[in-house]
């Protein structure tokens, strides 16, 4: 199937990649031209394992291409767009101008019968403004949020755990709403579910939607998308598109929730000398709670979850409904303490010194496998120790680049043993495996000037680097 996929950063270009991978003709389109350069020539423009061999693989197979001419999406039967959507500067709005701009460049270039699957992540209610744009040249606007994560973003595109399609028309149904009878829903609703669970959709207890023809054919469509996700079973949701919107953003707040839940209690933990690692491993034996995204610590970052659990409240907001996600707040709160924590951290086990004391900071990406630096905690715990008048050394195995065009004031280091070196006390924020597990206490003993660690991912093995030496610190563990 002829693919364009609008805005080729970190979900775009990926998602171009993969789809070519499995099939498909894909061109990516970009508005940067340095991004569409370096794809063209089948590299990636960030650090993404497996997305290079995808891209050369692509690329020289001829059915993947990239260009800054949207005209080049003419011809393609689903347009994906992907373009950012930032948290605004003087708000904590998502900033829509992104998508707004995506959508008018492509509807000249729209014919009749065409979709558009919006897969950036956007507040309720945008996907049906940009229906009503989209209408008027015979193409259909569906939403198809993007759950990647960065690390594993080509493997999350290509097998993902569940997909999302919001169609226009779709009233969301359950199968026991119908099976049941319990369904208010007109009576040729049962028929229509039928025909649309026939086509594919539910072997796994999945909802799916009473659909009008033009969603129903939509969502065939994208079922012949991700025809190798599909024919294994992956759990196939049609909503309508406030649900699609809706399913996105409430997924990364309840992530974000989880994350700032467990770091509550490291607070708590802090406060009473109890280990919130034992707590988290304890509380996720529970199958109804489950480990992960317990791991206490520094904090979440990135390009997604701060800024959608902000533009969802901003939206909530809107919608007259701010108290139902006033939580968020609290969610966003905790988080931003948890940085501040790992800084006081520091700043104690120098009893308040810290001025001219040499620090390593461990990590700049907002987590490992990733050269991603957008609201890192790494970087923010650099910059306010920086500000604290320490003398901050910074490294990290990918985002040492990134990070310094964006805090040109800190000191880089590309070798982990190098920025060890002399230190007075080094601080964890990115547990990268060259910080987690190749690095022995005894190894840093040799390097550093002051046996000082704060492990702001609780990823050492704090036993071992006291058994050197070491004054090692966790976050919410003795
Ligand atoms: N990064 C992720 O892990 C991830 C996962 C799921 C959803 N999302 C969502 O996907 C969207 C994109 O996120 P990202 O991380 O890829 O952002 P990004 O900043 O890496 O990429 C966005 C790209 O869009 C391009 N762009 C901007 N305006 C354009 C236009 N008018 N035409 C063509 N291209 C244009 C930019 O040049 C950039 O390359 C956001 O809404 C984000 O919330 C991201
Ligand atoms: O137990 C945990 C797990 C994660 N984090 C932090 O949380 C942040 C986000 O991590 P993760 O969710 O793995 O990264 P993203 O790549 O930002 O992915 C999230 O955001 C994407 C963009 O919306 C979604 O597609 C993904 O499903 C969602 O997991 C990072 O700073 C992590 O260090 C913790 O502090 N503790």
């Amino acid at each position: 199937m002829k693919l364009s996929v609008i805005g080729c950063g970190y979900l775009g270009a990926v998602h171009a990649a993969a789809m070519a991978s499995i099939g498909h003709d894909v061109v990516g389109i970009d508005v940067d031209e340095r991004k569409i350069a370096a794809l063209s020539a089948g590299e990636a423009p960030f650090f993404e394992p497996g997305l290079p061999e995808l891209l050369t693989q692509g690329v020289a197979a001829g059915n993947l291409r990239f260009t800054i001419n949207m005209s080049a999406a003419q011809g393609a039967q689903v347009h994906f767009v992907g373009v950012g959507t930032p948290q605004q500067k003087d708000s904590h709005a998502a900033d829509l101008t992104y998508v707004n701009a995506a959508i008018d460049a492509l509807i000249p270039y729209l014919n009749p019968g065409d979709i558009v699957a919006g897969k950036s992540t956007v507040p309720v209610g945008t996907a049906a403004v940009l229906a009503e744009r989209v209408a008027p040249t015979g193409a259909t606007l569906v939403w198809n949020p993007e759950f990647l994560r960065e690390g594993w973003a080509v493997e999350d595109t290509i097998d993902p755990d569940r997909l999302v399609v919001g169609v226009p028309g779709a009233r969301t149904v359950s199968a026991t709403q119908i099976v049941g009878g319990l369904s208010d829903m007109h009576e040729d609703v049962s028929s229509r579910f039928a025909r649309s669970t026939t086509a594919g959709s539910d072997s796994t207890g999945s909802t799916s939607a009473a659909l009008p023809a033009e969603g129903e054919r939509a969502a065939d469509i994208l079922r012949e998308v991700y025809h190798p996700a599909v024919a294994k079973g992956t759990p196939f949701i049609v909503t309508d598109l406030a649900t699609a919107e809706l399913v996105k953003v409430a997924a990364n707040a309840f992530l974000a929730t989880k994350i700032s839940f467990i770091n509550a209690m490291a607070e708590i933990a802090e406060a009473t000398g109890a280990d919130v690692t034992q707590l988290a491993d304890a509380i996720g034996h529970d199958a109804r709670i489950g480990r992960r995204f317990l791991g206490a610590g520094i904090g979440f970052g990135g390009g997604c979850l701060p800024k959608d659990i902000r533009a969802f409240a901003a939206r909530a907001e809107e919608l007259g409904r701010g108290e139902s996600v006033s939580f968020l707040r609290e969610v966003d709160a905790i988080n931003l303490r948890r940085r501040e924590r790992a800084v006081q951290l520091v700043v104690d086990a120098f009893d308040g010194q810290v001025v001219g004391k040499k620090v390593t900071v461990l990590g700049a990406a907002f987590k490992p496998h990733s050269d991603d630096i957008r609201d890192s905690p790494a970087l923010d715990a650099a910059v306010r120790l920086r500000g604290l008048g320490a003398d901050v050394t910074v490294t990290d195995p990918q985002a040492i680049e990134n990070a310094r065009r964006q805090h040109p004031q800190l000191a880089y280091v590309d070798d982990r043993d190098d920025a060890l070196r002399g230190a007075d006390a080094v601080i964890v924020v990115t547990e990268w495996d060259e910080y987690r597990r190749d690095l022995s206490p005894a190894h840093a003993s040799s390097l550093v000037h002051g046996k000082i660690i704060v492990d702001g991912r609780n990823c050492l093995d704090a036993a071992a680097w006291r058994a050197e030496g070491w004054a090692y610190y966790g976050m919410g563990r003795p």
